[in-house]
């Protein structure tokens, strides 16, 4: 089985300034795949060479096992791209886009398939609208639709959240799911690191064009972030614990408590018992994505 995608060594140059560097990456069939990375960092340099909108200054990018450049019509058919900016034509209604977009395709009868996208994405009541008339969240459900007009084994949507409403991302979120549990490959650039963790199995970090570190989504959090532990006493902490505070509040005697292994409460609440402390609160919080994501950011290729 072919992977979904494949870049070997891409780089990327603007004149004198390197966007991209040397980067190699392959996503299976199937995964849900996030590429994450600060505002600058590559990510949508790199979906263009995939996209095969931009030509690779070195190195080569492969969709489905086609190579973007020298097999650029299979390439295309094997993805389809949800862009950043809105781009769309003013005088087409939302279903002459989608039908035009099929044509594009050569898919002149795919009205099934148009209605079925319509009606997940809650567009079924705009498909006569004007697109210059709908809302940018309206807007933005028929960049997805149009993406997908042709059934494309790997999706990739570059920031498909960005200053949209809640309802939207739960539309959203909820049918590319679905598109996943069917098969589809997917592909997400996002800076709301909480989606990435919910519903990526594997995640890519990059920055100033380079691959930091590629894992999947437990790994990051077990390698690079610890746990904590939340802990409310009705007095001052135990000397024995100052050095695992991470955050206090003494007045209230709120703490944040380092925790490399769950098992450490014991000593903890032990320490506390021997001060005659009451533990009013007491729970252990999971580390996000966010904690791994400033702590590679902070480190790694300068
Ligand atoms: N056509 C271009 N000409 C010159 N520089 C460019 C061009 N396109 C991108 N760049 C530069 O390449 C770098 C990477 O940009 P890119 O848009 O890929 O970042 P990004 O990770 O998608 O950022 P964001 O999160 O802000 O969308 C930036 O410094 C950008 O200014």
């Amino acid at each position: 089985m072919s992977l979904a995608l494949e870049l070997s060594s891409v780089s990327k140059y603007f004149g004198q300034f390197r966007s991209l560097h040397e980067v190699s990456l392959t996503v299976e069939q199937g995964e849900f795949f996030a590429l994450l990375g600060p505002n600058g960092a590559g990510k949508t340099t790199l979906i263009n060479i995939i996209a095969g909108l931009s030509k690779p200054s070195a190195g080569t990018a492969k969709v489905m096992g086609f190579d973007v450049q020298t097999r650029f019509r299979d390439a295309r058919r094997s993805i389809g791209i949800v862009p950043q900016e809105l781009v769309f034509d003013p005088f087409f209604s939302v279903r002459e886009t989608l039908r035009f977009q099929s044509g594009y395709f050569g898919l002149p009868n795919n009205d099934d398939w148009i209605d079925e996208l319509l009606s997940s994405l809650g567009l079924a009541d705009k498909a006569d609208n004007n697109m210059r008339t709908l809302s940018g969240g309206m807007k933005r459900r028929v960049m997805v639709a149009q993406a997908l007009v042709h059934k494309p084994p790997v999706i990739v949507l570059d920031e498909p959240t960005a200053g949209v409403d809640v309802e939207l991302r739960q539309t959203l979120w909820k049918f590319i799911s679905g598109l996943n549990a069917k098969g589809h490959t997917i592909l997400l650039t996002t800076h709301y690191l909480e989606e990435a963790e919910t519903l990526c199995n594997r995640i890519a970090m990059l920055k100033k064009g380079e691959i930091l570190t590629v894992d999947t989504t437990p790994n990051l959090l077990n390698k690079h972030a610890s746990q904590t532990l939340a802990l409310h006493i009705n007095g001052v902490l135990p000397a024995s614990l100052e050095k695992r505070v991470l955050k206090s509040s003494v007045v209230d005697g709120r703490y944040t408590l380092a925790l490399s292994r769950p098992a450490e409460i014991e000593d903890i609440l032990a320490a506390c018992r021997k001060d005659h402390l009451d533990v009013l609160e007491c729970a252990i919080e999971k580390p996000d994505l966010e904690e791994v994501f400033v702590q590679l950011m902070s480190g790694g290729a300068q």
